[in-house]
């Protein structure tokens, strides 16, 4: 097995500024592949931040780190094998529930069963429904639909459990560890962490900027 396999994620002394103050201060960590992380921390810790750096969106000040095998600074392929669940859903409010999920799978290349994903989550009636129109509830499950239908190796969850009734948080416990048996490393930024646990044990703690074994 190569170190490539072995590991999802390699950072070491990860750094990244943004505006005046260092967001991320030496950030140094390795990740299995197939784990499941829980990364804690306070409002402003550095939570956000650092999955964006796992999905290459933001490019480290400085430090080194590998994902998927490949090196950070090879964004394209990064980006290939990598999924981020944005707290905002993140997705396009002009087009319809089944429109975003079938663009995603478009963008990925592959192939899937939206209307099986959307009745997944119980959003069968909202197929045809622009997602400007729906409750910040339903977006969220859309997203998570969404994560779940790509299925990337590496699937970043931020905040997955907010804005949900009971039955959206058993929802989201369910798909992310159908995700985590399906062989997916998971990283799941979140305030709850007895709930986010359940689906990924391994808990990380930013304390502002400095990650920590919690
Ligand atoms: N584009 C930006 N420019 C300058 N500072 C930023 C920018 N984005 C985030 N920050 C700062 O980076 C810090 C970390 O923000 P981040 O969103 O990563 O925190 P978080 O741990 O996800 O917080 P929360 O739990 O509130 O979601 C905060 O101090 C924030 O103000």
């Amino acid at each position: 097995m190569t170190a490539a396999d072995a590991y999802a994620v390699q950072l070491r002394d990860v750094w990244l500024r943004l505006g005046r103050e260092p967001v991320l201060r030496g950030v140094t960590v390795d990740i299995s592949a197939g784990e499941g992380v829980t990364l804690l921390g306070e409002n402003g810790a550095g939570k956000t931040t650092l999955l964006r750096v796992l999905a290459s969106a933001l490019r480290p000040t400085r430090g080194d780190g590998r994902v998927l095998g490949y090196d950070l600074r090879d964004g394209r392929s990064v980006r290939e094998g990598v999924h981020l669940m944005p707290v905002d859903a993140g997705l396009y409010p002009d087009l319809s529930g089944t429109e975003n999920l079938a663009f995603a799978l478009r963008v990925y290349g592959q192939p899937g069963d939206v209307p099986g994903a959307l009745r997944r989550v119980g959003l069968e009636g909202a197929a045809n429904r622009r997602v400007r129109h729906l409750s910040a509830g339903m977006r969220k499950r859309l997203a998570l639909a969404r994560a779940w239908l790509l299925a990337r190796p590496l699937t970043l969850v931020d905040e997955p459990f907010a804005n949900l009734d009971d039955g959206g948080r058993a929802l989201v416990l369910e798909l992310l560890g159908e995700l985590r048996a399906r062989g997916v490393t998971l990283v799941v930024a979140a305030h709850e962490p007895e709930l986010s646990r359940q689906v990924a044990p391994r808990a990380l703690r930013l304390e502002r900027g400095v990650l920590v074994e919690a």
